[in-house]
This record gives C-alpha cells, structure tokens and sequence, in this order.
C-alpha cells in the first residue's frame, strides 16, 4: 500500500537572494517517506525547516534539486496540500462552517458533497455546534481546531503543519496534540509537522527528522513507535513512559550537540 517516495525531497537547495547577502538555508537535503507517515522535523532556529516546507507547499521554487508529491513534480500551491501556520489565518466575516468550507466552495464543488464533508470535520475537530459562530468567539484552540478543519476539508494528500501549536497554552498544546494524534489515527493522512518542542515531535511523529544548523541538511531520521502504538492513547501515559523520555533525551541531545558545536 505505502510507497516510499510518497513525498520526495531530491537534494533541494534554496538559498534566499544573490550574490555576496545572500543566505544559503537549505543544502542538498534529500528526504523520502511513505503516504500515511507522520514526519515531525526538528532542529536549531533558523536551520531551515520553514524553507524546506515551504517548497513542499509550492510557495517557494528551489534554487537547486526537485519536490514531488506522489509522483508528480510539486510547480506550485494546490489544495492537495493542506497547509497549517502558527496563527490560524481565518476569515472574521465567515462563519465557522464558511471558513471551513471555503477551499470546496471556491473550487466549485457539488453543494451537498462539499456541506458533508464540513459536517464531518467540523464533527471530527470537536466544531459542529459552534458551526454558526464566528472566529472571534472561539479560543485560540479552537480556531487552530478550525484552521485544521478548513485544510482538512479540501481533503489533501498531505497536510503541512508548521508550528500549529505554537501559539497555544500549554494544556491547550497537550490537548490538541491529542486530538491531531487520534484524527491521523483514524485518517491514516500523511503529516509533515514542524516543531520547537521535542517532547511533541516524540509523541506525534512515526519519525523525527533532525536537521543541522543553516545550511539546512538532514543530519539523523529517527523512527518512533509511539505514535503507532495501540496502547498509547492516554497522552500522559505515553509521555511519562521511560521509552519516550529515553527517545526525547536522544533527540534533545542530538540537537544541543549540534548547538554546541555550532
Ligand atoms: N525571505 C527570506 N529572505 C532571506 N533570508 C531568509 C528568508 N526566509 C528565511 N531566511 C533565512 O533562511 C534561514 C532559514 O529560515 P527558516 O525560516 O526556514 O528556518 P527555521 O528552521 O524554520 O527557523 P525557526 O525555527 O526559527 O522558525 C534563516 O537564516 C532565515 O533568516
């Protein structure tokens, strides 16, 4: 069922402007992972996890090496990758439903398909009945919940997720990983996720990528069982476990060796 170069990255180089100010982020980093992996990619500030989804994202054209997403060439956005940011970036004037509906509407999509598929994510992100409400009148969790929705909605082969729980509190954080962790479960959707925080790429990820600082390269990919784990829906259980605080240790030192030697 899996194919392994689901999503490819071949030797991808950006670098951001010309001549003697410009800035190399990204160098020759080569990934492959399968459709229905959960990658989390980690690594010091500025070493150029943005930039490297970015170009899955099509917002950026590498300056060297290729994208694609099964098979195809990634040329440029399109709603076969939903893309997910720190700040839920949601229509005010739109109902929850609107915003959750609008990449199918825009498209011009059968009415009464498109209506479903809102009724069934709203139903999956815990958001049905506040369907009528408007963005200002949810937290900040739950807009995050609707951002994810709305991508959701135009039912990508990938969804890009980067940072998207950055801005919340921590229990909030908690919950939503939680929640993001039963949806992939259940979806079996393919998630590139970005992260500052070890502890999340742990629990989430089928895979932590590790990268060095700028130029950005992958210097280590790590599999975890975690998140594939039957037994391991009670999040504090699964995080209080010495296998995963032996897990995140490695990674965390990984990276502050990285930062050291920097
Ligand atoms: N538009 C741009 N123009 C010039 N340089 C840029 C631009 N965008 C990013 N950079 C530089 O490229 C490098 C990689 O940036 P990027 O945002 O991809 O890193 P990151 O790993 O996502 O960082 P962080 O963890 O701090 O969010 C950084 O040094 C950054 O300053």
């Amino acid at each position: 069922m899996s194919e392994p170069g689901f999503v490819r990255f071949d030797e991808v180089s950006v670098r951001y402007g010309e001549g003697a100010g410009s800035v190399l982020a990204l160098e020759r980093a080569d990934l492959s992972f399968a459709r229905g992996d959960f990658v989390c990619i980690v690594g010091p500030s500025g070493c150029g996890k943005t930039t490297m989804m970015q170009t899955l994202a099509g917002f950026l054209a590498p300056t060297g090496g290729a994208v694609s997403l099964a098979g195809k060439p990634v040329t440029g956005p399109a709603p076969e990758r939903g893309v997910v940011f720190q700040q839920p970036t949601l229509f005010p004037w739109m109902s929850v439903a609107a915003n959750a509906g609008f990449g199918p509407r825009m498209r011009g999509e059968n009415p009464a398909e498109a209506k479903a598929r809102v009724e069934r994510w709203l139903r999956t992100t815990g958001l049905w009945e506040f369907r009528d409400r408007y963005p200002y009148e949810l937290s900040g969790g739950m807009q995050q919940r609707l951002a994810i929705a709305r991508a959701l909605c135009n039912e990508p082969l990938v969804l890009l997720m980067d940072e998207p729980f950055g801005a919340l509190d921590a229990l909030t954080r908690e919950h939503m990983q939680e929640e993001l962790h039963a949806v992939w479960r259940r979806t079996g959707m393919t998630v590139v996720f970005i992260t500052h925080s070890v502890e999340e790429a742990v629990y989430l990820g089928t895979e932590v990528v590790v990268m060095s600082p700028r130029p950005g390269r992958i210097v280590e990919r790590i599999p975890l069982p975690f998140a594939r784990d039957e037994s391991a829906a009670d999040i504090r259980a699964v995080k209080s476990s010495p296998d995963f605080i032996r897990a995140r240790e490695r990674v965390l030192s990984l990276i502050w060796g990285m930062q050291h030697d920097a």
